[in-house]
């Protein structure tokens, strides 16, 4: 990752901050709203060609896009003629990943809050609520349980819903309905100018119809929405756009990101998050009296304890126990296929070392 400052030169840096803009600035600053592929589009600097987003070239260090590049993320670009070409990255307060297949894919970056979208429904699932924890967590970013669809349960199954929300680890929760517009203003404290937020959960779970919502009219947010032909819309990339932000005084914008449902988070380089998506079992762990205790027979051990008398929700040290071994997994696989890249690498390298002292 490079850092903007140090990147930079001095008038490089002073042609950022050129007030006048009728001058053909060599360098502006950019947020990406969509990457598709290798087609990335960016809105510029707030106060400059904001809205209206930009298509920007992409130099072969930035590729592959998934895994350099995010959504949210601020770019410094440079004019070459007509066009804009990514110079570099400025550092993120926040990146979040997964693993998709065996790579780490980028969903999104600078974000405060995290939006956990789950339906009052089939969906409901704990277990997949704690992964969506962790990757916030990991990443530093204030989780947010959202529970939707609230039209879709009576009062008691609501109550029941919002009693196995309150075992997580997350002190925000809300529950909405989209269609009847309950519970809407209790997310409008969140939507203060300048702040940015990610949508996730998965498909169906009402994600984009929250936000058509808050966006109080389908126009404002038109073009998140791909049609497949069949009526029904599904988001098919993540894409940021704007809403209005809710403050009296400040009429600015709020950064929002919808992404498209997950069918699975495979969470990677996230121990720290799970650890603390499940703060007390690790709390617990930490105690037992051997060091790699693996919490199954051995003396001392202060989860099996807690577990015997009932202080711990076994499905819960089932799943801590799960992501743990997942991500230990991702994580050995990730460096396995790193050191036989730098092998490859080091091999072609002495290759042509070799064929050069021949010739
Ligand atoms: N009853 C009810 N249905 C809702 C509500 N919100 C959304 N839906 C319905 O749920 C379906 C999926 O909603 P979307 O907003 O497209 O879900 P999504 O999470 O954005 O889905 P993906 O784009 O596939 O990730 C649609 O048929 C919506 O009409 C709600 O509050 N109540
Ligand atoms: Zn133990």
């Amino acid at each position: 990752m490079q850092q903007l400052s140090a990147q930079l030169s001095f008038d490089e840096l002073s042609a950022l901050h050129s007030d006048d803009e009728t001058t053909e600035q060599p360098y502006a600053m950019f947020r990406i709203t969509a990457i598709h592929r290798d087609r990335i589009q960016a809105i510029g600097e707030l106060g400059r060609s904001y809205l209206t987003s930009t298509d920007l070239l992409c130099p072969p260090e930035f590729r592959p896009t998934s895994q350099f590049l995010a959504v949210g993320d601020w770019i410094m670009a440079e004019r070459v003629e007509e066009h804009w070409r990514i110079k570099l990255i400025v550092e993120p307060k926040s990146r979040l990943q997964r693993l998709s297949g065996d790579r780490p894919q980028l969903i999104a970056a600078n974000l405060d809050y995290l939006w956990i979208v789950t339906s009052a429904n089939q969906d409901f699932n704990l277990k997949r609520l704690q992964r969506y924890l962790a990757l916030a967590l990991e990443a530093d970013i204030e989780p947010v349980v959202i529970l939707t669809k609230s039209d879709l349960c009576s009062e008691v199954e609501l109550e029941e819903y919002l009693a196995q929300l309150q075992q997580l680890n997350c002190k925000l929760i809300h529950a909405i309905s989209s269609l009847e517009g309950t519970g809407l203003d209790s997310l409008k404290p969140y939507l203060h100018s300048g702040i940015s937020i990610a949508l996730v959960g998965s498909s169906g779970v009402g994600k984009s119809s929250l936000l058509n919502a808050l966006a109080g009219t389908q126009q404002e947010v038109a073009g998140i929405r791909e049609d497949d032909g069949k009526g029904k819309h599904t988001t098919t990339a993540r894409q940021l756009f704007f809403i209005a932000s809710a403050d009296e005084k400040n009429h600015g914008k709020v950064a929002v990101i919808d992404t498209p449902g997950m069918r699975e988070l495979q969470l990677f380089n996230s121990q720290q998050g799970i650890e603390e998506t499940f703060a007390d079992i690790h709390s617990l762990a930490q105690r037992c009296r051997f060091g790699d205790c693996r919490h199954e027979q051995e003396p001392g051990c202060k989860v099996r304890e807690a577990l015997e008398k009932g202080s711990v929700d076994p499905s819960d040290f089932i799943n801590y126990q799960k992501l743990l071994k997942e991500d230990e997994y991702a994580k050995r696989r990730e460096l396995g296929s790193h050191a036989e890249r730098e092998h490859q690498r080091s091999f072609s390298k002495m290759v042509k070392a070799k064929t050069k002292e021949r010739w």
